[in-house]
């Protein structure tokens, strides 16, 4: 199947950076600032480009087998135990969107615990319970990889037909940055001990168990890492076809995302795979601390917008760069020119 990415408006990226040079500052001046003011008028076709008013994080919540190898500093269990917390408007990720005014949903794509408690439509798109342990099967069935992309299609035209602007995947899944590593590095060709990162915070003895189970995944999965589905199935999750599902159909609807940490690092570099060309779509919120993640942005030539040292996930990352992004497009709209000096 071929998705159809529509190309960023290249005249209008122009037109800013002509206005952009126009404006009372010194040549330049802004940075990053106005290239991310040119990104977005290209994404949106218009200078100065619309008011990011309705932001959206989309939390996907599932647990990964190899949560049971010893790869976190956490159990299993925390995963559902986080989705009660995304309810309760708590997490770090709840703090952070409300003070930039973004919504937060979380779903349950594939949590390997109780949640019947939780109101129905969290589980509405649930794919399954947990994801196979890579290193000694497939994370996913066959089929399921595709049905948990369409999954996560059909969660971003929920979100853009209600009327987001901009959109932020988020993930909350004990387990899920060993997925991260060994997706990257299936991905990219890489040796496990490069892309291995602490995660929530082993110690040296938990990172190299990390990098002994993405050995042993990439060995198991040997030339199915070349096919972008094979490569979910085989060394991916719910969560990660998921997400990856909802950046291909953000970038098919033409509308810009925010990565945020690892995890979407490494679903955006399979999702670019899956659709060449959508990663225009895209900017990276923040640099996480796993190594996978650099090299992920790297492939995809995306730069983060901030770095501060974060590796909670969650969308939190990408939130704190929504200002930033607005910032962009106020200079635009609204600084005096240089010509009237
Ligand atoms: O986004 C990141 O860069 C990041 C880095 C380290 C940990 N996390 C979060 O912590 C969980 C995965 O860590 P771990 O050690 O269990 O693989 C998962 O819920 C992620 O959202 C996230
Ligand atoms: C408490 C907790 C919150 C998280 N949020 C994302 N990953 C997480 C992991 C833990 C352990």
């Amino acid at each position: 199947m071929t998705f159809e990415i529509p190309e960023p408006d290249e005249r209008a990226r122009s037109a800013a950076r002509e206005r952009l040079d126009g404006l009372v500052k010194p040549l330049g001046s802004l940075g990053r600032l106005e290239e991310l003011a040119a990104w977005l008028c290209a994404a949106h076709g218009a200078v100065p480009p619309r008011p990011l008013d309705d932001v959206r994080v989309v939390v996907f919540a599932g647990d990964h087998g190899v949560a049971a190898s010893g790869v976190s500093a956490y159990p299993r269990e925390i995963t559902a135990a986080m989705v009660r917390v995304f309810l309760a408007g708590t997490s770090g990720v709840n703090v952070l969107a409300e003070q930039v005014g973004a919504r937060v949903r979380v779903l349950d794509i594939a949590v390997d615990g109780d949640l019947s408690d939780v109101p129905a439509e969290v589980r509405a798109h649930r794919v399954r319970a947990g994801s196979g342990a890579i290193d000694r099967s497939d994370a996913l069935g066959p089929d399921e990889a595709r049905r948990a992309f369409d999954t996560g299609r059909a969660i971003a035209d929920e979100e853009l037909d209600s009327g987001a602007d901009l959109l932020i995947p988020g993930d909350m899944g004990i387990g899920n940055t060993t997925v991260a590593a060994a997706l990257v590095a299936g991905a990219l060709g890489l040796p496990a001990d490069d892309v291995v990162g602490t995660g929530t915070g082993v110690d040296e003895a938990g990172r190299a168990r990390k990098v002994t189970v993405v050995a042993a995944a990439l060995a198991r999965a040997g030339a199915r890492v070349s096919d972008p589905f094979d490569l979910l199935t085989a060394l991916g999750s719910a969560c990660a076809a998921a997400t990856a599902g909802f950046l291909v159909r953000s970038a098919e609807r033409g509308v810009p995302v925010l990565l945020d940490g690892v995890f979407s690092g490494a679903a955006a570099l399979v999702a670019r795979e899956i659709a060449p060309g959508a990663q225009r779509w895209w900017l990276a919120g923040h640099r996480s601390t796993e190594p996978s993640q650099a090299y992920a942005l790297k492939a995809l030539g995306l730069e983060p917008i901030l770095d501060l040292g974060l590796r909670l996930g969650e969308g939190s990352g990408a939130v704190q760069a929504v200002p930033v992004l607005r910032n962009a497009r106020a200079v635009l709209a609204g600084m005096g020119s240089l010509a009237d000096l």
